[in-house]
């Protein structure tokens, strides 16, 4: 059979490589000029070329657990297949590092400092306990339902999936709003707890998780390495399906739009297919101009599965100056603060060596959509400004002297969204029949998977084989 595949982020590849593995042909159409989608690695030029400068713009890590083990055996399968010079290497990942400081209105202490609680005015009973404490109180049993049996836990989160995360700490646990805020607050970033509770422990899960990886290089070699298997002359770039056709003797047909060739000409290519796979996030579908409409809930699946912005700005330093430091030297791990960038991101690769540096900040959910009304010179100066507020307490570090040049990205501009977190009920209403065939174009991607905002489970091999059995 002759597959088409619409997006070449990581779902739309692995379906490729699994497609062809199964003996099928397969033609991948990518909207932008390059494969990977959200799993994207920006690499700084202006320094010398022996320093090699990077950061990741989108997904940067993956936690070792038994549940994002496809992850694990795609990278196994990409090194057995791809290339030598495609290997792709893990290296370790640090999600914490002992000397990561938090910053709260002017302050800096370690995440868990008990002083938090009474600064924050919280009411006695709650003074003398941590964010993190307070938060485990809660999902710490939710979390050892799903450890024990996956699916039946997710079945009983299910039962409260009509409630926000809020909701159920407000009426189930009873705890006041400021605690809420307090937790919500050091735990994760503002608003997020209007999720689902499902979302949110499901979060919760994933991030306690000791062990982490990362891809020397940066993440993007996954998709560029998985990109070469399928084949470039496979994978049609700056292509952008705006429609999509069911035929009358049953196959389906695929248009796309894009500039090609070396003068850049505008161009449409038309090719009918025996099945299609749509791996693109619900937004991008929307807004395909010129598609099928499906049955009432998918649309509405379609046009309602929630995804909140993620904003990522790659600061370029002369020094690795927050590993150089005498005080709290950190070498790896992030920092929570008040600030307006929320986190800071310290990377784990090229730890300890010379040379020039990238810090990442980080934010989420209301806290990224802030900047999308900025321009990119007043982000800048506010990022800045805030993060020489939090080194304010070293005399050595001067972050304006340090400061070369940034690099940031804002997912709510791209055609996906930011990451799936689904709203109240979504869960309940929306997941099973967004996964449902139409025909023969079938879906895939990170909305369809139960671990939103991870690479772990582009959710194919259930796809290719329905594709294969047809
Ligand atoms: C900031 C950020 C941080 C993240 N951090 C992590 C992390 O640390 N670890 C982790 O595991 N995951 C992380 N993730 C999540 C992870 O990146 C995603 O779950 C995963 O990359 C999604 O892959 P996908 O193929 O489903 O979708 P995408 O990567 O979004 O791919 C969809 C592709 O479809 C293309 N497309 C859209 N419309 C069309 C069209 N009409 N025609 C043709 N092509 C089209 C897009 O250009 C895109 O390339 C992060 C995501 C973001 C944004």
């Amino acid at each position: 059979m002759h597959v088409g595949i619409i997006g070449a982020g990581i779902s739309g590849l692995y379906t490729g490589l699994l497609l062809r593995r199964e003996g099928h042909t397969v033609t991948i159409f990518e909207a932008a000029d390059r494969v990977g989608g959200r799993i994207y690695t920006h690499r700084f030029t202006s320094q010398a070329k022996s320093d090699d400068i990077y950061f990741e713009a989108g997904a940067m890590r993956i936690p070792r657990s038994s549940l994002h083990s496809k992850v694990f055996d795609f990278i196994r399968y990409l090194n057995t297949h791809g290339s030598a010079e495609n290997r792709i290497e893990l290296i370790p990942y640090v999600l914490d590092h002992d000397n990561n400081r938090s910053f709260f209105r002017g302050e800096k202490g370690l995440l868990q400092d008990p002083r938090w609680a009474a600064k924050a005015g919280l009411p006695a009973t709650y003074r003398n306990k941590t964010a993190q404490q307070l938060l485990g109180s809660v999902v710490i049993p939710w979390l050892t339902l799903l450890r024990q049996n996956f699916d039946d836990g997710f079945e009983k989160l299910l039962q409260f999936d009509e409630y926000s995360f809020r909701t159920y700490l407000r009426s189930v646990v009873g705890w006041p709003h400021e605690v809420i805020e307090f937790v919500e607050l050091f735990c994760s970033q503002t608003n997020q707890y209007d999720l689902s509770f499902t979302e949110i422990i499901m979060q919760n899960l994933d991030f306690d998780t000791k062990d982490w990886a990362t891809v020397r290089d940066g993440m993007s070699r996954m998709t560029q390495c998985a990109a070469s298997l399928v084949g470039f002359k496979s994978i049609r770039l700056n292509s952008r399906v705006d429609r999509i056709a069911y035929l009358n003797d049953g196959r389906v047909e695929l248009s796309a739009q894009g500039l090609h060739g070396l003068h850049g000409l505008h161009q449409t290519h038309t090719e009918a297919f025996d099945a299609v796979v749509i791996a693109t996030p619900p937004a991008a579908i929307h807004s395909i101009v010129d598609r099928p409409i499906w049955s009432f809930m998918k649309e509405q699946a379609i046009r309602g599965a929630h995804y909140e912005p993620l904003y990522k700005i790659g600061l370029h330093f002369r020094t690795r100056f927050w590993e150089r430091t005498d005080k709290s030297p950190c070498f790896g791990g992030q920092s929570t603060t008040d600030l307006r960038f929320r986190w800071i991101v310290y990377p784990s690769n090229d730890m300890g060596s010379n040379g020039s540096g990238v810090l990442l900040l980080y934010s989420w959910m209301s806290d990224a959509a802030k900047w999308s009304g900025l321009p990119q010179a007043e982000r800048i100066k506010i990022c800045l400004h805030d993060l020489s507020k939090y080194y304010a307490d070293d005399a050595e570090i001067d972050v304006y002297e340090q400061y070369i040049e940034a690099f940031d990205i804002m997912w709510t501009a791209e055609s996906c969204g930011g990451d799936a977190m689904f709203l109240p009920g979504q869960f309940s209403r929306f997941f099973e029949v967004a996964k449902k065939r139409e025909g023969q174009i079938f879906f895939v991607g990170e909305h369809l998977s139960n671990h939103h905002t991870w690479s772990q489970d582009p959710k194919t091999p259930r796809h290719a084989k329905a594709i294969k059995l047809k």
